[in-house]
């Protein structure tokens, strides 16, 4: 038997599934037929493995029978890939004066910081209470640490304002020391739903086990969805459980930012002795990184160094790494190696649960049908619908009246006047008109050709989500149809969400573009 029936699977399943979905679960599987026939899928880790086992096994299964035919499908074997087993992309080793020293088998994050071979420091990057002349590196300057280099070199005039020597840093408020993690994000406060739940899943997995199977962990979804919680959320965890491991935190540009500055201080050996020394790196909207080819250079080995030495890596983005512009692709490949997973944005249900969450945590009273509310009228991400919560819950302490559906009205009432002008079912028609490249009158028209319906249908469903036009008025808006019509589309699109992954990534697209 040769690939051909797993080959056919895929590209029903990639039909059948969402981008997401198959992109964390089923691209990662490596098929191989085995020496009795069988139809060999390994995962690249027990994560991908049990959840592929669960979910998808059945379907891939019957797939396989389809395909056969009359002759007998072939028998499915689902395993984790073992080391030295073909490997993909094996990471190459770094440059010998970059090497890492021999991975140190651990079972939690604290592993003894590692540095390049010939340098010796003496010291922890946490320790502060040393002897000698110090001077603080721009990223431990961020980070709360600072180390010393052997031999200090003199500043000169006109060169970047480092830090003067043997100035102690200040922590920020809030910042754990040495790892710039906001403590607010946590776990505990991370309200599970349905659109963040892979990622939730693969960022608990990594907190108990870094450095394992999901190294790096890529976390990508639009704005204000949670990445960054989740990352630090992480960061958190590896500290409580280790409060000596090297945890390091940063917003990509800072990333950059350092290296720019060490390139002009001469300084490249630190910036690299420091990045790879840490035992979980979290650097947060790589997409940052993209034409950026000196980063990208310098980022890569890093990334290789870190992979080498069993250290951590979380990575977030706007975006899969495959559709970022102006990223090499030996990165954007790498970028693969262990666990990516998407967060979209939160249904209905979890905005609900969030908000009831973030009032309580707030110590104010919400009632559900407040929360309600506020999360059936704002819709695009968790960033806005705290916003729109400090809001209502400010305006209550001021005025001193209790939260109610007709004070959350009132004291949103500008926020949703805006909404309203920016969606309205005008500018739904002609966004849907851009996006399936028709003509707004063809929306309006008579024509019941496939081509023309279904954006109609669309357009009809978002404008029911999104504003809060009445049946009637909707059906009317669209050349004068009636409400049934309206309401047929609208049911039409919710029953092809389930069933036709265009239509859904055609319905999330366009959800996104009318509401970010
Ligand atoms: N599921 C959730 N439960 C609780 N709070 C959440 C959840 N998702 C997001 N938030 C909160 O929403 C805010 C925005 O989240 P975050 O900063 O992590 O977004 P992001 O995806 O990293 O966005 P950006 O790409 O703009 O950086 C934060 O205050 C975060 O705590």
């Amino acid at each position: 038997m040769s690939l051909q029936y797993w080959e056919r699977c895929l590209v029903t399943l990639q039909e059948e599934f969402s981008s997401s979905q198959f992109n964390t679960w089923i691209r990662p599987l490596q098929a191989e037929i085995g020496s009795n026939g069988d139809l060999c899928l390994y995962a690249p880790n027990r994560f991908v493995l049990d959840w592929v086992t669960n979910k998808y096994q059945v379907r891939i299964k019957e797939l396989l029978s389809e395909f056969a035919g009359d002759e007998p499908a072939p028998n499915l074997v689902l395993a984790v890939r073992q080391a030295g087993f073909s490997k993909p992309t094996p990471p190459p080793p770094p440059p010998p004066v970059q090497k890492a020293p021999e991975p140190t088998p651990r079972t939690t994050p604290a592993a003894e910081p590692k540095f390049e071979s010939g340098y010796s420091p003496g010291f922890s990057l946490m320790d502060d209470d040393r002897d000698g002349p110090e001077i603080e590196f721009e990223a431990p300057l961020s980070l709360g640490d600072h180390y010393v280099r052997p031999e200090p070199e003199p500043y000169e005039q006109g060169q970047l304002p480092l830090t003067p020597p043997n100035r102690k840093v200040e922590v920020e408020g809030g910042i754990n020391h040495g790892a710039n993690l906001n403590n607010s994000f946590t776990f505990e406060n991370f309200v599970e739903g349905k659109s963040n739940q892979l990622a939730h899943a693969a960022a608990q997995q990594v907190a108990e086990n870094p450095g394992g199977a999901y190294n790096p962990l890529f976390i990508y979804g639009g704005v204000g969805l949670g990445k960054t919680h989740l990352m630090q959320a992480v960061g958190t965890e590896l500290m409580r459980h280790n409060p000596n491991a090297k945890v390091v935190y940063l917003h990509s540009e800072r990333f950059v930012a350092d290296m720019v500055k060490a390139l002009q201080l001469n300084a490249i050996n630190d910036f690299k002795r420091y990045y790879r020394s840490v035992d979980a790196l979290l650097i947060d909207d790589i997409q940052f990184f993209a034409g950026k080819d000196r980063t990208q250079e310098e980022f890569f080995h890093t990334f290789n160094a870190l992979l080498e030495g069993g250290q951590q890596m979380i990575l977030t983005c706007d975006r899969y790494p495959k559709e970022i512009q102006g990223l090499e692709d030996r990165l954007k490949s790498r970028f693969g190696w262990g666990l990516t997973v998407a967060i979209e944005p939160p249904e209905l249900e979890t905005r609900v649960a969030i908000l009831m969450r973030k009032a309580e945590e707030s110590g104010v009273k919400l009632s559900y049908d407040s929360a309600f509310f506020i999360a059936q009228k704002i819709r695009s991400n968790v960033r806005e619908l705290e916003g729109a919560l400090k809001r209502v819950i400010a305006n209550s302490h001021f005025t001193g009246r209790s939260i109610t559906p007709d004070f959350v009205r009132e004291s949103l009432k500008d926020l949703l006047a805006l909404q309203d002008k920016l969606v309205n079912i005008d500018n739904i028609q002609r966004i849907v008109a851009e996006y399936y490249k028709i003509k707004i009158s063809d929306l309006l028209s008579k024509r019941r050709s496939r081509s023309v319906a279904r954006p109609r249908q669309v357009a009809m469903s978002l404008a029911k989500e999104l504003t809060n036009h009445s049946l009637p008025e909707i059906g009317d808006a669209f050349g004068g149809r009636d409400h049934t019509t309206a309401l047929h589309a609208i049911r039409k699109i919710k029953e092809l969400q389930d069933t036709d992954s265009d239509i859904r990534e055609d319905y999330k697209q366009l959800m996104r573009i009318l509401t970010t």
